[in-house]
């Protein structure tokens, strides 16, 4: 077997000259988990096998997407449709000097299953890379690494913001939880092309509808298919979207209209259907089910589109009165003096025809809420460009805080050094150089939160009217939502109240899911009661204390409109302004690069920040300083990149 310090000349003898034999031999020999293989674990993959990483495994649950292939550099078009993680071993197994030394071993699956990714399975690891893009994956994964006592190095991008941490449960240093408590939300976004969950991902897949439709240059959109290459996979969609646009130069009235009805069903059934037969929702939490043709038949016979009635800006429509929109729309811009060849969210048509669409998309992915005209154009301003360069400083950054952790392992002889805090930092990259012109900052990881409840088992104070709350409400929205427990046991006054997982007797507590709170077993949950919730999938255990409150002051509901899920947790949550004021006094108010101003980028980045009354704002800066929020905000962020 080649060692490290063979005489034969080897790929790596620079990073022997460098980081010394030692080092490498350590690196060789480490076991690396990676999770996640997008835009940052393509990347990251990549540099751990042209370093020398040769025991490598790595967890994804996508497929890859035509839309990946413009950034994830492991991927080729003949690789659509396999699974990301078993494409990029086998690709990044190509990469090395001798294929034979290296084991890439891919799992194709959620990291959030329990049964096969749990903390038993962390543990045979040195070290896990986390390159995700959502908040639950990484918070799991944060879980099963400090219970495993396995070092993780974090990494998030958002624009030409990005940043790499590393956590370490010995080590005195917080954790990717420690923050959540300062209440900042980034909503999690995901898969734009293939799996949305929440409204902006179809409203940002709408807008690029929107491109491909009127857009100057139809291959710039991001739906764009290339049926012409010799290669080229057949598109369910491409032939109604160009007989669309002929029909359109030609004002051809009647080929427009028969062309929007046949771009509805090729999108929302056809498209759909397509999908679907190739297996790409097995692992996803939700399948999506075609648009029924009736809604289309409806739409286009007993309402005709072009007599659409008036509606109010906040009217919510139906799918039978998207689809007739939708077509409206269409018909509309056929006659239309001129229509604007980009989406602008102060363009009435453009914001109808996204409006419509994206509705449609969200139904056909049973995605909620669905929007109106005036929610839907907040939601569409919120966006602002990825780069995906960004995304491999990262990963090169987090490579460097890898050689960090081993040397710390090397010199300290255990898997978890206990000194991780000496060793490693917490680097932000900038999109402008400070004042000393540095674009990469630096600084110590940060000490853990007291009052975090992930690693250092605070109790958490809950404010909830109890009176309103049943156990299924507090399980649902509360400790699985926000706390992120996966299968709690909760028990009060050392009596269990309820339990799930692998060996749990649900169905003998299913009798106290509708009960109030006050009426649960053992005294129920009043003013006053701790709880206790554990949950043996993450390790977990947590006290929380409850408080009866049914006076809410502004800022503390979740919703301004009902009170009966207000609740309040970790203490009182922050005002807005104290949400986007950097430290340097500036108003984070620099983000407003709009999709227009971004068309050049191959990527689209979207993330949404809710203000302390759930209402959704622009979050990070791309020029200013990043201050200790935003360094949360954008690991908490989900990236949309689309293509
Ligand atoms: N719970 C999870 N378990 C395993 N892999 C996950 C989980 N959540 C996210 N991922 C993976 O993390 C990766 C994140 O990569 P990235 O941010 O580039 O997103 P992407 O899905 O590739 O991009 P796009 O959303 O534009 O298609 C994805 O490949 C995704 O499948
Ligand atoms: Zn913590």
């Amino acid at each position: 077997m080649t060692t490290a310090s063979s005489s034969v000349p080897h790929l790596l003898s620079g990073m022997e000259a460098t980081l010394g034999t030692n080092m490498l031999t350590k690196i060789q020999s480490s076991k690396i988990l990676l999770v996640g293989a997008g835009g940052i674990g393509c990347e990251l993959l990549k540099n751990l096998a042209l370093t020398g990483f040769r025991h490598v495994q790595v967890i994804d649950l996508d497929t890859i997407d035509v839309s990946n292939l413009n950034r994830q550099l492991l991927f080729r078009s003949q690789h659509v449709g396999m699974p990301k993680c078993t494409v990029a071993c086998q690709v990044a197994t190509q990469m090395v000097q001798d294929p034979s030394l290296v084991s890439y071993t891919a799992h194709h699956g959620n990291v959030c299953d329990n049964d096969t990714f749990n903390v038993q399975f962390v543990q045979q690891f040195d070290l896990t890379l986390n390159a995700l893009d959502n908040v639950v994956a990484r918070r799991r994964v944060n879980r099963l690494c400090l219970a495993a006592g396995v070092p993780l190095i974090e990494a998030g991008t958002t624009g030409y913001l990005g940043q790499v941490n590393v956590i370490d449960k010995e080590s005195d240093v917080a954790c990717y939880e420690c923050q959540t408590q300062e209440t900042q939300k980034v909503y999690p976004i995901c898969t734009i092309r293939s799996t949305p969950s929440m409204p902006v991902h179809t409203i940002v897949w709408a807008k690029e509808l929107y491109k491909l439709l009127f857009g100057d240059k139809v291959e710039e959109s991001m739906l764009f298919e290339d049926t012409t290459a010799p290669d080229a996979e057949p598109s369910t969609y491409m032939s109604a979207v160009l007989s669309f646009r002929r029909a359109r130069a030609a004002r051809d009235s009647d080929v427009v209209r028969t062309a929007a009805g046949e771009v509805v069903t090729k999108l929302f059934v056809d498209e759909i259907q397509k999908q679907l037969d190739m297996g790409r929702y097995k692992t996803a939490r939700k399948t999506p089910a075609v648009l029924p043709t009736s809604v289309i038949v409806d739409a286009t016979t007993t309402v005709p589109p072009t007599a659409k009635p008036s509606y109010r800006t906040t009217d919510l429509w139906t799918p039978t009165e998207c689809v007739a929109e939708f077509i409206a729309c269409l018909e509309n811009a056929a006659t239309a003096a001129t229509v604007l060849p980009s989406f602008d969210k102060d363009d009435t048509l453009a914001m109808r025809l996204v409006t419509a669409s994206s509705n449609l998309r969200s139904f056909v992915f049973e995605i909620e809420p669905l929007q109106s005209f005036y929610s839907a154009k907040g939601i569409a301003g919120n966006i602002i460009p990825a780069i995906a360069t960004t995304n491999a400083i990262a990963a090169g950054l987090q490579i460097l805080q890898a050689f960090q952790v081993l040397r710390a392992q090397l010199e300290t002889g255990t898997k978890s050094a206990g000194k991780l805090g000496e060793y490693c930092s917490y680097i932000n990259c900038l999109r402008n150089s400070t004042r000393n012109g540095l674009f990469l900052t630096a600084s110590n990881l940060e000490k853990p939160n007291p009052r975090c409840f992930v690693c250092r088992n605070a109790t958490v104070p809950l404010a909830l009217n109890v009176n309103n709350w049943t156990l299924q409400d507090l399980l649902q929205k509360l400790i699985k939502k926000d706390l992120g427990f996966e299968e709690p046991t909760i028990t009060l006054d050392g009596d269990i109240v309820w339990e799930e997982g692998s060996d749990a007797d649900s169905e003998a507590f299913a009798v106290n899911l509708p009960k109030l709170l006050p009426q649960l077993p053992c005294g129920g949950i009043q003013h006053g009661t701790v709880l206790r919730i554990e949950d043996f999938s993450q390790d977990l255990t947590v006290d929380v204390a409850v408080t009866h409150q049914t006076v809410w002051e502004r800022g503390d509901e979740e919703d301004d409109d009902d009170d009966t899920y207000q609740y309040v947790l970790k203490g009182s949550k922050p005002t807005a302004s104290a949400l986007h004021v950097p430290s340097n006094g500036a108003l984070n108010n620099g983000v407003g690069t709009k999709v227009e101003e971004a068309e050049d980028d191959d990527d689209i980045v979207v993330v949404m920040a809710a203000d302390a009354k759930g209402k959704r704002n622009r979050e990070t800066n791309g020029d200013g300083p990043v201050n200790k929020r935003q360094k949360m905000s954008i690991l908490e962020a989900d990236v949309i990149e689309i293509s």
